[in-house]
């Protein structure tokens, strides 16, 4: 095991290396340090989260001087990433006192100008920039010794790659090259070797591209119940800190209108919103005042925030390596995540290639019913409820309380209090939010419409026991059924009338469609 006093770095960056409580060089850190310091090509291959940023940072940061010309230049796919390393290598020069600047889209140039003037040995850009500069003649590259394009497959791929020739044919020929990424299919690594000499390949993730300390799961959803699938899927679980992921910029927009007025914690990120926007949004995520952010790809690759709990892919992503990157925003530095995965049925075949080219199993998991998330926020609850005994420290609370004990029943008291603390969200079901209005039933019951296929050639009772079991309430919840000609009713007791609705208002019996509405009374023919 390597040590990072092995490199023997310059004591001002051995210093902030320590500060950041780094404590021994990851492995693509420990392979690729030396390799960068001799000054060769790298391909830098290892996993989402592992350190590739310092793989490259700590040695551009050694070798730079203060001669007021551009060493260095990264290259980063959007600005978030340009951002956010630029504040790493930062972080690495702050001993050293090495000048970093970030230049990226959206951000005035004018104040760019004027930083670059000051003489900036290491510039982190984005490729349209760094380019409008160089034309403006406000970046001259022709001193600099090292590129590196962090994200290198997504950075030579269509979108990027006229500008990032553009970009390489200012600086000089005998430069050093350097690509890294969790991700380099054949024909990149192929296409790499135009701008390389004789680079080094650093692959750190052999056979394996996805970090083991992600789980992967995958639900089947159907395109119109995805949004309540997503919602009862986040209340099961304990997300702290989520990314979802969307495949457009407007399925951003509406998901993040649709999980606000649900009372999510939400914000949205993607391309057309301006800079200030990208920025306050990105800063509320990195300072958990939102829980959850739902984005395009453009938060897929680099982007590092601490303690990301879950990655959802609200839109199955298009490619394994998109896959790859999204559900790398979790599980990162050592840390455990949960990546889950909506598939509607069409999308299956993708899935399936997805897992076979990661070679990473996704595990199948079932929406849970509205009978689970409660079950599931109740024992949320009560393991809060014990981490908070267990944590101690309750005597200024009880002193509050007084003598309400003494009053009252104390499993009252704590009763009312969990019900203030869980403002609302563990109200009883049949408070929930479900009128089914008039529906012509006995009363005490629910009349449902039910619109059977005729292939799942069901006799009524064996239809009363299926519902049963799908909505899972118990079998006589489900009663008297009529049978009127083409049509079907059914009769559900009050209280688990909302579970049935909500199981079957749209689903499968012997893989014949179903689907159930609240029944109008004139309907009823008696
Ligand atoms: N040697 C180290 N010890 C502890 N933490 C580290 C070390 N190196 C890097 N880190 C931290 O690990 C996190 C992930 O690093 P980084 O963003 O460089 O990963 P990456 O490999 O570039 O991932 P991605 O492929 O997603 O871009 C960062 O917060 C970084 O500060
Ligand atoms: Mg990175």
């Amino acid at each position: 095991m390597s040590t990072f006093e092995d490199f023997q770095l310059n004591r001002r960056v051995q210093q902030a290396i320590d500060e950041m409580g780094f404590e021994e060089p990851s492995p693509i850190q420990a392979a690729c340090i030396p390799l960068v310091l001799d000054g060769k090509d790298v391909i830098g291959q290892a996993q989402t989260g592992t350190g590739k940023t310092a793989a490259f940072g700590i040695p551009l940061v050694e070798r730079a001087t203060s001669d007021g010309k551009v060493q260095a230049i990264i290259l980063t796919p959007t600005r978030e990433l340009a951002i956010q390393v630029a504040a790493e290598i930062r972080k690495i020069a702050k001993y050293k006192r090495v000048r970093t600047l970030p230049i990226y889209g959206g951000q005035s140039i004018g104040h760019q100008i004027r930083a670059l003037q000051q003489g900036v040995p290491i510039i982190i850009g984005t490729p349209g920039r760094v380019l409008d500069h160089i034309r403006r003649g406000t970046l001259r590259l022709s001193h600099v010794r090292t590129v590196v394009l962090d994200e290198a497959d997504e950075m030579l791929d269509m979108g990027f790659i006229e500008d990032i020739e553009s970009i390489l044919s200012e600086t000089p020929a005998e430069r050093q090259t350097l690509l890294f990424s969790a991700t380099f299919p054949n024909e990149v690594r192929r296409l790499a070797s135009r701008y390389m000499k004789s680079p080094e390949h650093v692959t750190i993730n052999r056979g394996e591209v996805t970090v083991p300390l992600i789980d992967q799961v995958y639900y089947k959803v159907l395109e119109r119940s995805k949004l309540e699938s997503l919602c009862r899927v986040i209340d099961s679980e304990e997300v702290s800190l989520g990314i979802i992921f969307c495949r457009t910029k407007r399925g951003v927009d509406e998901l993040v209108e649709a999980l606000l007025s649900r009372g999510y914690l939400v914000d949205g990120l993607h391309g057309d919103l301006s800079q200030a926007q990208r920025d306050r949004v990105m800063k509320k995520f990195r300072t958990n005042d939102i829980e959850l952010l739902v984005a395009t790809d453009v938060a897929a690759r680099g982007i590092d925030v601490e303690n990301v709990t879950h990655v959802i892919n609200y839109d199955i992503p298009q490619d394994p390596e998109s896959y790859v990157h999204r559900i790398g925003r979790t599980g990162r530095a050592g840390k455990r995540g949960l990546a889950i995965t909506f598939v509607t049925p069409r999308e299956f075949k993708l899935l399936k290639q997805i897992e076979r080219e990661t070679k990473a199993p996704m595990v199948a998991r079932e929406v849970p019913s509205l009978a689970d998330v409660a079950e599931r926020q109740a024992e949320i609850w009560r393991n809060r409820i014990l981490e908070t005994i267990h944590d101690g420290g309750l005597a200024h609370y009880r002193a509050i309380l007084g003598n309400v004990v003494d009053d009252h029943d104390p499993i009252d008291v704590a009763s009312a209090l969990l019900k203030l603390a869980s403002s609302d969200e563990l109200r009883a079901r049949e408070e929930a939010d479900y009128d089914f209005g008039d529906t012509g039933a006995t009363p005490g019951m629910v009349r449902f419409f039910v619109n059977v296929g005729r292939s799942a050639r069901l006799s009524p009772a064996d239809l009363v026991r299926t519902i049963a079991e799908e909505a899972g309430v118990p079998g006589q919840a489900v009663g008297k059924i009529d049978i009127f000609d083409r049509f079907t009713f059914v009769e559900v007791e009050e209280e688990s009338a909302p579970f049935v609705y909500e199981a079957l208002r749209q689903s499968r019996i012997n893989g014949s469609r179903v689907n159930l509405e609240p029944a109008k009374p004139r309907s009823r023919m008696r």
